[in-house]
């Protein structure tokens, strides 16, 4: 199975996961908000922005043209940073095929709405559920991009979607499975970056493993009380698009979410971080729409808050650390 991908944008997901697609046997469109940069990418073969060093198959092509990008496709790819998506596809909605299926790579959740991508994605273009999916895995681009193999979750509310995509992404390096759980996949995607940043910073202090293992099980704790509230299926959290990702970025120095945590452990501020990378690190502001989002559950979140509290600059990493020790005793499945 076969077809044209328009892919939004260039960024180091996008990159990376258009060779995934072309490697299927899909023809890519990969969409750059830079005309010298899809300029670029067409006479090199490569971008050296996101993934440099990497060839790009010939089934990739790069534009700046958003109607060149979406004619015909069949299924469109959504790769921005997660706060941005709103602006960005509401310009893109009036050109993309009526019966196009979006599929959204992005782990944030928005703030002040506290909507999830798919939920953005129905807003803005009017999509059913049937139309809307999400990828989600351990996934960091570099290696996925160096086709290393690894997994995935495809999610969509219509299973026979969910697995035409799945058909659609399995390349001989990448190996997807079927789910109809969306919200816990996109759940398990925005909440483990924010674990991340905890497990950064406790790396940044100096601390070791003991310190990181106890952050990233609470973490999972948290994630599955929260997404579970909210009508996730549990073992969606012990898969792939839970406890799968939640390993994978908070064990590897490329995750750009642990890296940032690392800064902020060593007593960078968070406007010194961001002026220093180019890249998005989702949990830095998901942290506040994701503690906010368990407020209204009513679910305690205290990995979110601590994170919002410490990115905020309102109190240390150090003093993130102590008060998780601190807290109130309680039974481990309370
Ligand atoms: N990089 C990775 O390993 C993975 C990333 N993701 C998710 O994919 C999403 C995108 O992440 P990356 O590609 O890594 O980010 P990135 O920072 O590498 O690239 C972001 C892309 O969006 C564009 N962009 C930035 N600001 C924009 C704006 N205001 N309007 C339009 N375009 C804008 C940039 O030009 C760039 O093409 C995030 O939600 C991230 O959590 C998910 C799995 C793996
Ligand atoms: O989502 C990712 C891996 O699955 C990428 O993680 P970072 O955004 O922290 O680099």
């Amino acid at each position: 199975m076969s077809g044209k991908v328009a892919v939004f944008s260039a960024g180091s997901w996008g990159t990376a996961f258009s060779i995934v697609l072309a490697d299927a046997g899909n023809d890519i469109v990969l969409w750059a908000r830079r005309e010298e940069l899809a300029k670029s990418i067409n006479e090199n073969r490569e971008n050296p922005d996101y993934q440099p060093g990497i060839e790009l198959p010939a089934r990739v092509s790069a534009t700046h043209d958003v109607e060149q990008a979406l004619a015909g496709a069949d299924l469109v790819v959504l790769a921005t940073p997660s706060q941005t998506l709103r602006q960005n596809l509401t310009g893109w909605a009036p050109y993309v095929e009526r019966d196009a299926v979006l599929v959204s790579l992005m782990k944030g959740v928005e703030l002040g709405t506290l909507e999830r991508m798919s939920e953005v994605i129905a807003q803005v273009t009017g999509a059913g559920p049937e139309r809307i999916a999400v990828v989600s895995g351990p996934n960091l681009s570099p290696e996925i991009a160096r086709r290393e193999p690894a997994a995935s979750v495809v999610a969509c509310a219509d299973e026979d979607v969910a697995r035409m995509l799945q058909k659609r992404c399995h390349s001989p390096a990448f190996r997807p499975y079927t789910s109809t759980d969306v919200l816990g996949c996109e759940l398990g995607g925005a909440y483990k970056n924010v674990v991340g940043l905890a497990v950064g910073m406790a790396v940044g202090l100096g601390f070791g493993d003991n310190t990181t293992a106890s952050v990233i099980t609470r973490g999972l704790a948290e994630t599955a009380r929260l997404a579970t509230a909210l009508g996730a299926n549990p073992l969606t959290l012990m898969g792939l698009a839970g406890l799968g990702d939640l390993v994978a970025t908070c064990s590897s120095p490329l995750s750009r979410n642990r890296s940032f945590g690392e800064k902020l452990g060593q007593g960078m501020t968070t406007e010194e971080i961001l002026a220093s990378t180019r890249q998005v690190a989702e949990g830095a502001k998901s942290c506040a729409s994701l503690h906010e989002l368990a407020m209204r559950t009513g679910i305690d979140a205290p990995i979110a808050e601590h994170v919002t509290e410490v990115v905020a600059g309102q109190i240390t990493a150090r003093d993130m650390m102590s008060s998780f020790i601190a807290r109130d005793t309680k039974a481990e499945t309370d």
